[in-house]
Parts: C-alpha cells; sequence; structure tokens
C-alpha cells in the first residue's frame, strides 16, 4: 500500500568533515528517493547542510560558531543545496520545492495550516517538498539547531506513516561507538526511557549538530504524535527501500503505545512557553511519578507574566525543566497562593479550578536538558 514517508538527512551524510557538499551523495538520495516515490508512495525530505555546505563557498576555514556567521552560512549554502537537489531529481524527473520553516511556524495555527494545504497541494502534484529550517530568521531560544525535531514535527503535521532519520551511524547504540567501540546497537525501541538519552550522545562529525540525542527526542515526538521511526544509516543502493520494509541498517522506533491527545502534543512540542512556575520536590515525585496534578501546596513560585490558559514550563528548584503543563492560573495569583493547601487558596484567590495544572494537561520533558548540561 502507498505511503507517505518523513526523510530526514543530515549534513554528515551530505557533506564532509571540510565543509562542501557532495553532490555525488545528493544523487545517490535523490535516486533511492525517486524509488520509493515511483512506488506510489508519497515522499518529504527534511534535509540539514546548509550551514556545511556554505561555509567555505563563504570563505571561513571552518564550520562557523557564531549565530550571524552560521546564519551567513546557511544563506549561501542553501541556495548550493538546493541547486544539488534540484539537478539530482531532475534527473529522475521529479520537481521539487523548497520549504523553509521556523518553530513558532507550528505553534501558530494558521501558518501550521498554510504549510500543510502547501505540503498538500505538493505531494499532489508528486513534487517533493524539501523542507530545512529557516536559519536566518531563526531566533537562538526558538531554533531547531538540528533538523531531527523539525522533521519529527513535520511527520506529524502531515500525518506521514513513517519518519526515517538518517545519519552516518547505522542505528542507536548502547554508547556511542566512536567513544566506546564495544557497544551494542539497539535494534528496536518500543518505549523511551530516561536511560535512552542518557547513552545517548552528542554529534559525531564536526559537520552535525543534533547527535544521538535530538535523534531520540524527534523519535519521542514522532511516537507520541503516532508515526513510527527509523534511525539508521543509508549508504548503497536498495538501502532506503529496506529500511522502508522494515530490514534496514538502523534501529526501529514503534509508534504504537505512545500517542498523545493532539492537545497534549501542542502542550509538548508545539507551544511556546510563556512563563515558568517552580515546585518543590514532593510537586515533581506527584507530577512526574504519581499521576497527579500540580496543586498549589506544590508550588514555590512564578517566574514571568502569564495568564490563565497559557503554557508554562515546570521546573525544579535547581531550574531543571521537569514539563509543559496549561496553567489555570496567573503568575501573579500563583505568586499568591504558592505553598498554600488547596482550602486556603480557594479563600485568598477566586478560581474555578484548583489545580494549578491539570494532569490532563501536563506533559514532562525527559531528562535530555539534564544530559546536555552535563
Ligand atoms: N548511543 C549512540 N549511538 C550511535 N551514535 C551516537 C550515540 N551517541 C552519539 N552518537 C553520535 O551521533 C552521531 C550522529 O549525529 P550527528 O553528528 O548530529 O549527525 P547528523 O548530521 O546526521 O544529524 C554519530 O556520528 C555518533 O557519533
Ligand atoms: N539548518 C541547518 C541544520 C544544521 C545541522 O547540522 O543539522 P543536523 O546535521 O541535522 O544535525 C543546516 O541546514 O545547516
Amino acid at each position: 500500500m502507498a505511503k507517505r514517508i518523513v526523510v530526514k538527512i543530515g549534513s554528515s551524510s551530505l557533506t564532509s568533515d571540510e565543509g562542501g557538499l557532495n553532490r555525488d551523495k545528493v544523487r545517490f538520495f535523490a535516486r533511492e528517493l525517486g524509488a520509493l516515490q515511483a512506488a506510489d508512495n508519497q515522499v518529504l525530505l527534511v534535509t540539514s547542510g546548509a550551514v556545511a555546505a556554505g561555509f567555505r563557498r563563504i570563505g571561513y576555514t571552518s564550520r562557523p560558531k557564531l549565530m550571524h556567521e552560521k546564519q551567513a552560512a546557511a544563506a549561501v549554502g542553501q541556495a548550493l543545496l538546493m541547486e544539488a537537489y534540484q539537478e539530482a531529481f531532475g534527473a529522475e524527473g521529479i520537481a521539487v520545492a523548497q520549504i523553509l520553516l521556523t518553530r513558532p511556524d507550528f505553534s501558530n495555527r494558521g501558518r501550521a495550516q498554510n504549510a500543510h494545504r502547501t505540503i498538500e497541494e505538493l505531494l499532489k502534484q508528486r513534487v517533493v517538498p524539501i523542507i530545512n529550517e529557516n536559519d536566518t530568521v531563526a531566533i537562538d531560544e526558538l531554533k531547531f539547531g538540528e533538523n531531527d525535531s523539525l522533521s519529527a514535527l513535520v511527520a506529524n503535521l502531515v500525518k506521514a506513516d513513517g519518519l526515517y532519520i538518517l545519519t552516518d551511524m547505522d542505528g542507536l547504540y548502547t554508547a556511542d561507538p566512536r567513544i566506546s567501540p564495544e557497544a551494542v546497537k539497539i535494534e528496536r525501541v518500543d518505549v523511551i526511557s530516561d536511560e535512552l538519552y542518557r547513552i545517548a550522545g552528542g554529534a559525531g562529525s564536526s559537520v552535525g549538530t543534533g547527535g544521538m540525542r535530538s535523534k531520540i527526542e524527534a523519535a519521542r515526538i514522532a511516537m507520541q504524535g503516532g508515526v513510527s521511526t527509523f534511525i539508521g544509516s543509508v549508504a548503497d543502493e536498495g538501502d532506503l527501500k529496506a529500511a522502508f520494509a522494515g530490514s534496514g541498517r538502523g534501529t526501529y522506533f514503534s509508534s504504537s503505545l505512545h500517542s498523545l491527545s493532539s492537545k497534549k502534543q501542542w502542550i509538548g512540542f508545539l507551544s511556546v512557553p510563556q512563563g515558568r512556575i517552580v515546585v518543590d520536590n514532593g510537586a515533581e515525585e506527584a507530577l512526574l511519578h504519581g499521576g497527579r496534578s500540580l496543586l498549589p501546596a506544590g508550588v514555590s513560585s512564578a517566574e514571568g507574566d502569564f495568564h490563565p490558559g497559557d503554557v508554562v514550563e515546570v521546573v525544579d528548584a535547581d531550574g531543571r525543566v521537569l514539563g509543559r503543563g496549561l496553567s489555570n492560573y496567573a503568575s501573579w495569583q500563583i505568586t499568591a497562593v504558592a505553598g498554600l493547601s488547596s482550602e486556603e487558596a480557594r479563600r485568598r484567590i477566586e478560581t474555578t479550578r484548583i489545580e494549578v495544572i491539570h494532569r490532563d494537561e501536563w506533559v514532562a520533558t525527559p531528562i535530555m536538558k539534564e544530559a546536555e548540561s552535563k
């Protein structure tokens, strides 16, 4: 049966560590994707590589680190990238389209709908949408940086049947094989545990950005959107077809048990938090392990200026992000009731819902942030 698939290709699969685009690789991927499309599947491509393709052309000797330099390199490289894809897909008789997105494009309903509509029309016309982050306008705090989460959000947006994250490693290992040669490959993942985030390290090559950690986060987002994910390598003819058929060189993440309601997907992955609520240890335990709601008694303080109905981040005393939820209180109300019993809180402020965050409007964040800072 024809399927809709999103394929993400990382910088490390398209460019060399020294920078510059490997046009043979671009042609190879175009042929592999073309073969899947010829078998009546709908194919979307999320590609990285703009910075890596552009930095030499602009005159830098190594991949830039400063934001404005990366943005400039990406602006040059994106054109080179699209030129290469045009040529490569053109040789397969396939037209391509460039789509550049940023995180707020997913959190703004109107923009997301427009992007979705455009993509649907392109797919209908059998054009391959080629998607990258709009690096020129993406602001620091909201930047994807890597394209792994972007590809997962795209997969959820178009309700893809599968997400294929292609990289230079043939799957997720028990440790980064570049550092630990004895690491063993994990063939299949049904539950994304904190342990998985711990074993996944950062980027291995000098051109890649997110490493395995951001790929696992992408798999989590996709799984919770009901999309199964493959993380692995496609290096020879037929590899992508094999990955698609379930016998690829990589790790498969199932989607079945994990899909979240669209409201929780919105809260967890798409919304832009408007402030923070700091909670104590008891509340942390109740939220993360007790499946309970957040009550005023467990709240220490509020940061920022938010209103009832806004999404906020919940953090512990050290600022570690525990998750996100819809706050039933304004920030000033939280300040007024922090640490009080529900009874006392009701006396102090007028509220219809005593839970500061209801458990049905709460999404926990994995330990990723903590791991990153190590
Ligand atoms: N547990 C792990 N299993 C496999 N690879 C890992 C692991 N931890 C870290 N890595 C690294 O992740 C790298 C792939 O990510 P990245 O360099 O960002 O590639 P891409 O450009 O394809 O997104 C691999 O080269 C590898 O060194
Ligand atoms: N938007 C950027 C993505 C940067 C990046 O390195 O991403 P990735 O290779 O997916 O880890 C680019 O095109 O260069």
